[in-house]
């Protein structure tokens, strides 16, 4: 089974729900030309990392970003992974993806886990503390934010349960782009399958934003790559191709957890 993907690299507007919407609806719908199954948008893409005024634009449980997206999904037939917003639960905010199927159904969410220090996350949001694990179209995906993929047993874990492409948003400084690229190959390496990974592009106040989205297959070939500028990339997956390498090198079958 194959998949067109479309990775919406958007440089958001700084604490600035209402401008982000229609940046957002201005890409998906470029995206949704070229046909894809799947559009996949950036970390926090209402907010930004506009931290000190989340409290006053954080989302009330994401309501109004997932009223968006499911209309979005909806009226356009495509699946969305709606990047990840600033999310008021309860207990505090937490950074929270979103996947909405094609009929315009929030089908899955998971919140960042691991707190990106040297952003201040720490201080302004909450860790979830649920699955990444989920299913579209009848394929295993796990989708993580960020920071996540510096934990490389966080993203196994969610490998040995099934996941066949593993979803990647995020806002990835520029400083750091060569970390990037050489922990998501090896995320795909590692763990045999697809990595579709959309980074921000643009600037904040503290940070220029490296751009470089990226689909990876299985076996850690880049298939394709953005430039560091506001882009719609596109490329094509095929799941046959993960049990082929899977079938070459059976990591999975000579892991032995019980030793680690
Ligand atoms: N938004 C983030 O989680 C950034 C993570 C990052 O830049 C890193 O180096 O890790």
């Amino acid at each position: 089974m194959k998949m067109k993907i479309a990775i919406a690299q958007m440089d958001i507007a700084y604490g600035n729900p209402e401008e982000n919407y229609i940046i957002a609806d201005r890409l998906i719908q470029e995206a949704v030309e070229e046909n894809p199954d799947l559009v996949v948008l950036p970390e926090l893409w209402t907010t930004g990392y506009d931290l000190e005024r989340l409290d006053e634009i954080a989302d009330g449980k994401a309501a109004e970003s997932i009223a968006f997206l499911e209309k979005t999904a909806a009226q356009n037939g495509v699946n969305l992974i709606g990047g990840s917003v600033a999310n008021r639960t309860g207990n505090g905010v937490e950074n929270t993806l979103l996947v909405i199927s094609k009929d315009g159904k929030l089908v899955h969410t998971y919140s960042k886990l691991h707190l990106f220090q040297l952003m201040d996350e720490h201080h302004y949001f909450i860790p979830g503390t649920g699955t990444a694990n989920f299913e579209l179209e009848g394929r295993g995906f796990a989708g993580f934010v960020c920071y996540d993929i510096r934990f490389p047993e966080w993203l196994r874990k969610h490998a040995s349960k099934g996941a066949e492409a593993i979803i990647v948003v995020a806002e990835w400084p520029k400083l750091r782009v060569a970390h990037w690229r050489s922990l998501l190959i090896a995320r795909a390496i590692e763990n045999q399958c697809y990595v579709i990974a959309c980074n921000r592009a643009g600037s904040d106040p503290k940070n220029v934003f490296a751009g470089h989205s990226m689909v990876i297959d299985p076996w850690g070939e880049v298939i394709a790559e953005a430039g560091e500028g506001e882009e719609i990339l596109t490329a094509e997956i095929d799941f046959d191709k993960v049990k082929e390498v899977r079938g070459i090198i059976p990591v999975f079958e000579d892991r032995r957890p019980e030793h680690y």
